[in-house]
């Protein structure tokens, strides 16, 4: 069933989110593409594959709907008006670079065309195409031989969209090797029966002037519908998150008051502001508390605030943290990945340890890894429970409604594969609805 976006902050419980258990497309990468598909590492798909269902039975358990974006684009392929099916790969291909082939690749049935779209397609596949430049570079200086490239990064179901209050807003991917996800990830929310109902918004990347291209959901929090705060990073341009501010966000959300933006290093390790910070419960937050927990001038994160008809304002005095408590109350607090201790804060910032996903105030999840973080956690009351497949599954179930139940709790679970594409529990999951709390 269609069903209307509600998402109004980042804590309440969840019901309805979309991920991508990763497939076919990551055993077609080789290290020769590592930097170009932005992944540090081959992933053993078996490994990955299981730390991936552990999580979306974490995520089930908890008592969120959990829809899987390949599904729902094969059903809009088959679903959609053949005119848009024609448009969405078209652009694929243009995008490839290989426009000759979508008049081929429309008409393969639903389900390979799906598959096709995420997993890529070799040129041998393509048997009685006319030759052309494109095929013969490929054959040449491509060991894959691939038409279209695979899509690694769909599992980081985070970045392509990003549901804001009552809608989606399509994302500008900033890298060639992701820019096809959010248009697949845009055409499955609209034509799947398991899509959204409503408006998506900025849904046309190629209707919009050129400059305003990077905006990627890992830089999107809804902290309340008053505030939401968004990275200017190596990801999402600061004329992109004007433009989208000015002309789409302040205009649609009367409730909107303001939206900061926190001015990243723009480095891989920081890519997106959810790397950096995400919220764990109501007036606590985890971060990487050197760059959050300083202002401008002492070497931390600059912020700079928008609002409705207003210039950009820079809070060069305040911090992240500080802005936080400005809107929040003065007993907000900053949770340090890593605990106090700067070397474990750098090492577990850059295996996800900031990056949790809330499935209910005080309920995160997390990557076991990060044990200096879920140190940390406990000294705030977090219990750790860890979550493992060597339990039976029922064994599994019932801690996930024993932690539930509890005060605050910290899921953890193995991301050793997960971690080396650089995205934690909140990048695995697109939110589409939390309870109204
Ligand atoms: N929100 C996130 O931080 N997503 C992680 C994206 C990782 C992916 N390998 C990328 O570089 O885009």
């Amino acid at each position: 069933m269609r069903a209307p976006v509600q998402i109004n902050d980042e804590i309440s419980p969840l019901r309805r989110v979309v991920v991508h258990q990763p497939g076919a497309e990551i055993v077609r990468m080789t290290h020769w593409d590592l930097e170009r598909l932005l992944f540090d590492d081959l992933l053993s798909p078996a490994e990955t594959a299981l730390e991936h269902q552990l999580m979306v039975q974490i995520l089930a358990d908890a008592g969120a709907e959990v829809l899987e974006i390949t599904e729902l684009l094969a059903e809009a392929v088959t679903r959609a008006p053949i005119a848009a099916l024609e448009q969405l790969v078209h652009r694929t291909c243009e995008l490839a670079g290989v426009s000759e082939l979508g008049p081929k690749l429309v008409r393969w049935p639903g389900d390979e065309l799906a598959r096709a779209l995420v997993s890529g397609v070799h040129w041998r596949d393509l048997p009685d195409l006319p030759p052309s430049l494109a095929r013969i570079r490929a054959r040449i200086s491509d060991p894959r031989d691939m038409a279209l490239n695979p899509l690694p990064n769909l599992m980081f179901m985070r970045d392509p969209c990003i549901a804001i209050y009552d809608r989606v807003i399509v994302g500008r991917m900033a890298t060639p090797a992701r820019a096809r996800e959010s248009l697949l990830t845009a055409f499955a929310l609209e034509w799947a029966d398991q899509g959204v109902s409503g408006e998506l918004s900025f849904a046309d990347p190629h209707a919009q002037p050129q400059a305003h291209s990077g905006l990627e959901g890992g830089d999107v929090l809804v902290l309340s519908p008053e505030v939401l705060m968004i990275g200017c990073s190596e990801r999402s341009q600061p004329q992109t998150i004007e433009y989208l501010a000015r002309e789409v966000l302040f205009p649609s959300f009367a409730k909107l008051e303001r939206v900061y933006v926190v001015m990243l290093p723009q480095q891989r390790s920081m890519m997106h502001l959810d790397t950096v910070l995400t919220q764990v419960d109501t007036g606590l937050f985890l971060g990487h508390a050197p760059l959050l927990g300083r202002s401008l001038a002492d070497g931390g994160a600059g912020v700079v605030c928008l609002a409705p008809g207003r210039a950009p304002q820079l809070r060069e005095e305040l911090s992240v943290v500080d802005v936080l408590r400005e809107s929040f109350g003065p007993d907000t607090t900053l949770v340090a990945c890593g605990g106090e201790d700067p070397l474990h804060q750098e090492r577990e910032q850059w295996t996800d340890g900031a990056n949790s996903i809330c499935l209910a105030p005080g309920k995160i999840i997390l990557y076991s890894r990060n044990v200096r973080t879920i140190e940390a956690l406990a000294g705030l009351g977090f219990e750790h429970v860890r979550v493992s497949t060597v339990q039976e599954l029922d064994h599994r179930k019932e801690l996930v409604r024993a932690g539930m139940a509890a005060e605050r709790t910290v899921f953890g679970f193995s991301g050793s594969e997960l971690s080396r594409g650089r995205g934690g529990g909140r990048c695995l999951t697109m939110p589409l609805r939390r309870e109204r709390t």
